[in-house]
């Protein structure tokens, strides 16, 4: 059986909402997910030894704690058909940099072994098994750029305008779970009806608390103010603007700082990973 390459894409959070603490300890949130062309890449090669591997042009993200590993294994209890695979993750987009690399990587995962496998699960049932590993899971593994809330599992998708995006990374890796459980972080926003979330008055409830924590965040998002509104995306670090086509994100791009690394992307309403991974069962691939 040949090799499957499949897009790993980043999201951003065009605006993330905290309505409040829950029992189990995670947040009830609203958000607008918006999807890119940009992302990390994972190759997977069947093998005839029954061993599931990964490695990663990151070595210091190798081993079974990595949430591609974890993806596959559980995934492994429902394969109709199982063999071993080798699996490689090109690791292009930064880590903690709330813009869900290994999350994107995790759903890739799910789409392709479920096709590889032949486990034959629906959407709805890769998505609960996503849910189970992280958050932002589900929203890779449908797909689509969406509203969503609760967890982030409730999603609606949307066709968002088209636009390009400038994404700056202050290179501080921000740990979710740091942000959601510090004691300054506003949890008390009210519920939006989706409609007024593509108005004015959205906002990051993280982004206050995070750029007083890492000056870096504050100062990608100042300098990139100069061409618009600029935000950060979920918990941090990376920060980003929007604009109408991709010469004017490349101009604002290339003029940084240069100690910023960062990418522009275009923004998408269905995920490169889905697209690709239909085509390649078209083809037969
Ligand atoms: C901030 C976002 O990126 C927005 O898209 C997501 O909500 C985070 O999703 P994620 O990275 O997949 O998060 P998980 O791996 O599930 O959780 C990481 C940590 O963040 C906390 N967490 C996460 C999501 C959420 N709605 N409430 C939380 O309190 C959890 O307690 C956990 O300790
Ligand atoms: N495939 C992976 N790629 C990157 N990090 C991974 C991966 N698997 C597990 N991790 C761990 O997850 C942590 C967060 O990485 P990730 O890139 O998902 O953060 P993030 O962009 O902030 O995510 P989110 O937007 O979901 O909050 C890393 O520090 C790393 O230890």
């Amino acid at each position: 059986m040949q090799s499957l390459t499949l897009p790993a894409p980043a999201k951003l959070n065009l605006f993330l909402h905290i309505n409040r603490r829950r029992e189990d300890g995670y947040h009830d949130l609203q958000t607008v997910f918006q999807l890119l062309d940009f992302g990390d890449e994972l190759t997977f090669t069947p093998n005839t030894d029954n061993t599931i591997r990964f490695t990663c042009s990151n070595k210091s993200l190798e081993g079974d704690d990595n949430l591609v590993m974890k993806a596959a294994y559980s995934l492994q209890p429902f394969a109709r058909q199982f063999w071993g695979i080798d699996i490689y993750l090109n690791k292009i987009l930064p880590a903690g940099g709330g813009i869900g690399g290994g999350s994107s990587d995790a759903a890739t995962t799910l789409l392709a072994l479920n096709y590889l496998w032949r486990c034959d699960l629906t959407a709805d049932q890769l998505a609960d098994i996503g849910r189970e590993l992280g958050a932002d899971i589900p929203v890779f593994v449908r797909g689509q750029s969406s509203f969503a809330e609760g967890v982030g599992e409730r999603l609606q998708p949307f066709d968002l305008p088209k636009k390009w995006f400038i994404v700056l990374d202050p290179g501080c890796h921000v740990s979710t779970a740091k942000i959601f459980s510090h004691k300054r972080l506003t949890r008390d926003t009210p519920i939006i009806k989706v409609a007024t979330s593509f108005g004015q008055g959205t906002k990051n409830d993280c982004q206050p608390l995070v750029e007083e924590l890492y000056s870096q965040v504050k100062e990608a998002r100042l300098w990139l103010d100069q061409f618009g509104q600029a935000r950060m995306t979920g918990t941090g670090c990376c920060v980003f603007l929007s604009v109408d086509d991709e010469d004017t994100a490349q101009t604002i791009f290339k003029q940084r700082p240069k100690h910023i690394s960062g990418f522009v992307a275009k923004g998408v309403n269905t995920s490169p990973a889905v697209e690709q991974l239909s085509l390649s069962i078209a083809t037969g691939v």
